[in-house]
């Protein structure tokens, strides 16, 4: 079975810092080789994209807004430029233009015909020194939010450290189980957001800027993040279909996304599964057994694990129960 290739889109107000976090995961890809879909990519650090071998992988969409200016025909292009034969991208990133509405840019994506794709999530950047301003100057921003998979709160740095708590419980008043991860310049593990193939060493800069030395260290910020995002490894045999279609559709509070196989018992009843947020998707499999990976930010392990210990069957599901998977079989 061929990988899917996921498409992440990045949206976020003007200024919030979208750029700035994508460059930041040109920059620390770990090997990940990312396609890039931007308006305008003056301010995308050309650099990193050269060590990363994928220059030919940026296509611009020229001036004004995404969504209004592409359909989704122009967006399959970009996408069948990206995924086609001596175009070896990991992954696609989109940054939405700070005027793009996230929902016609999620719709673009899910829409795309190119079987190569899967939809990889929605990351709305918000700027933590302006929440309040940009909430109540931009009541859409609760929309935005919403329908977010991740939230970055990013520009930490110019908030007290105690107000990062209020501002993601603002947040959550919105988007209750919405992960967030505040952070500064950008700085997320591309690991929250991608798998990270076995290509051994990371790619890095070979030349560093000035300001890039004169910046806090980063390996320190490496070490925080780590602390920041999980990913639990559950196994097992067979699971109840209902449950744990119902765990896919009410994820814990943090859970970003999912990945793996799972087994309902028996032939025809196999699937690799992948989620972000709420989106779900089963393609059958022949491979037998369960076996997933969870990866979050400020998610309760232990109770994720307990919850799917208890979903474990010994019995096959039976055709009647299979129904709730259906739903989501490509
Ligand atoms: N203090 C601070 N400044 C930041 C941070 N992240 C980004 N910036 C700065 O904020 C400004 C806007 O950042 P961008 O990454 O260009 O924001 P954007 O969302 O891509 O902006 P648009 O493309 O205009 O929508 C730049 O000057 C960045 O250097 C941060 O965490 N802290």
């Amino acid at each position: 079975m061929v990988e899917r290739i996921p498409v992440l889109v990045v949206a976020g107000f003007l200024g919030s810092g979208k750029t700035t976090l994508l460059n930041h995961l040109l920059r620390y890809n770990n090997g990940l080789r990312i396609g890039v879909v931007v308006n305008d990519f003056g301010s995308v650090n050309i650099d990193s994209m050269l060590v990363a071998g994928q220059v030919d992988g940026v296509v611009s969409l020229g001036n004004g807004c995404l969504c209004c200016a592409v359909d989704v025909s122009d967006l399959d292009e970009m996408f069948a430029v990206l995924t086609g034969p001596g175009s070896p991208v990991d992954a696609i990133v989109v940054e939405a233009s700070g005027l793009a509405e996230p929902r016609n840019m999620i719709r673009l994506v899910l829409g795309s015909e190119n079987d190569r794709l899967r939809y990889g999530g929605l990351v709305v950047v918000v700027d933590a020194a302006e929440f309040e301003h940009t909430s109540a100057d931009h009541p859409e921003l609760a929309t935005h939010l919403a329908l977010a998979d991740l939230v970055v709160l990013n520009k930490a740095d110019r908030v007290a450290p105690e107000d990062i708590e209020a501002l993601s419980n603002s947040v959550r008043t919105t988007a209750p189980e919405v992960p967030i991860v505040a952070t500064s310049r950008g700085v997320v593990d591309v690991g929250l957001l991608f798998d990270l193939p076995d290509r051994g060493p990371a790619t890095v800069p070979v030349q560093m800027t000035l300001d890039d030395l004169l910046r806090e260290d980063d390996h320190d910020h490496d070490t925080h993040l780590h602390d920041r995002f999980s990913a639990l490894t559950f196994r097992a045999e067979t699971l109840d279909p209902r449950a744990f279609v119902a765990f896919l559709e009410n994820p814990p509070v943090g859970l970003y996304r999912s990945k793996g196989f799972v087994d309902f018992g028996g032939a025809g009843r196999r699937f690799l599964v992948h989620t972000v947020g709420r989106h779900i998707a089963f393609e059958p499999v022949r491979r037998p057994g369960t076996e997933l990976v969870l990866i979050g930010s400020g998610t309760d392990t232990g109770a994720i694990e307990s919850e799917l210990t208890a979903m474990q069957r010994a019995e096959p599901a039976t055709d009647a129960q299979m129904l709730v998977v259906h739903r989501y079989v490509r």
